[in-house]
């Protein structure tokens, strides 16, 4: 089943949940895909995740386009989803178009995603009018890690709720096909959700948003780095990976592996002729 930004619409008028996970590469898009997961975020996550990088910050688009185009290769039903990295998209309208169209040239994403509500109304609007699909991003918005002060809740006091609920309304005006709601309190999501006619994406936002997306390693257990409340591990990759990565260490030290199935056979003769 094709997944498309028609189909995302269609899913919240038809109150079907959405599902979203990050992928940065071939195999995992592959891996991802063939689960029937409805779309991949190549998340600017990658900064964390992939990168080393303390926060998303420095993530170029050079490293969008390379790792988007990677998972473009390895899909076949999911929507493909691209961040526009910090500062893409901030200075100028212009930039925000221009830098748009080459994650959709180049890195081959179906649509884009931006952080930012009321502020970014105008943006959306113009890479809208691009032809180029727009997924909102807003609540926690990390890019403005340096403006919070740090990784927190969003939207809970009575200002900071309405305020949430204003940037919902500018995205949808804006013509985004879906936003992602990061780090709000659940009521909160659930009031956005209702008023609303596009899909709300939830990352710790509670159940009643329209879907979920999450962050492919801090599913798995693969990292560490910092576990937000609302990650779940659904498997323990991290520790099947430190056993295997061990078990391989030991049987090489121990002299088997490689064993014979492992190996490539050549006469004897053409050895021998060597000496
Ligand atoms: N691996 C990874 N997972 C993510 O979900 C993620 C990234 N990286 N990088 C980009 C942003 C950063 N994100 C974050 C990072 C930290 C918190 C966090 O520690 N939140 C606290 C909030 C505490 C509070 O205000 O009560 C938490 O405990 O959940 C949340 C989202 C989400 N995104
Ligand atoms: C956490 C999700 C929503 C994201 O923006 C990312 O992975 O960069
Ligand atoms: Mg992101």
């Amino acid at each position: 089943m094709k997944n498309t930004v028609v189909t995302f619409k269609e899913a919240k008028a038809k109150g079907e949940k959405l599902t979203m996970l990050t992928a940065y590469d071939y195999s995992t898009a592959k891996l991802v895909d063939g689960a029937g997961i409805n779309s991949i975020l190549v998340g600017d996550s990658l900064g964390n995740v992939v990168l080393g990088y303390p926060d998303t910050i420095s993530v170029t688009m050079e490293d969008m386009i390379h790792h988007c185009a990677a998972v473009s290769r390895g899909i076949k039903d999911t929507l493909l989803i691209c961040d526009m990295p910090f500062m893409s998209y901030q200075a100028s309208v212009y930039d925000a178009v221009v830098n748009a169209g080459r994650l959709m040239k180049e890195g081959r994403a179906h649509a884009v995603k931006l952080e930012g509500g009321v502020e970014m109304e105008e943006t959306i609007r113009a890479i809208v009018n691009a032809s180029i699909p727009v997924c909102g991003h807003i609540g926690l918005t990390p890019q403005s890690i340096n403006a919070f002060g740090g990784f927190k809740v969003q939207g809970k006091g009575e200002a900071a709720a309405q305020k949430l609920l204003d940037d919902a309304r500018a995205v949808e005006r804006a013509g985004a096909f879906a936003v992602v709601l990061e780090c709000v309190p659940a009521a909160l999501a659930k009031r956005v959700t209702e008023e609303i006619s596009i899909p709300t994406i939830g990352i710790g936002a509670g159940a009643d948003c329209d879907g979920q997306v999450l962050v492919y390693q801090d599913m798995l257990g693969m990292f560490t780095d910092f576990k937000p409340k609302f990650v779940k591990h659904f498997a323990n990759v991290g520790q099947i990976m430190t056993e295997a990565f061990k078990a391989y260490d030991a049987e090489v030290k121990a002299g088997e592996f490689p064993a014979a199935e492992h190996t490539y056979k050549i006469d004897d003769s053409i050895i021998e002729k060597l000496y």
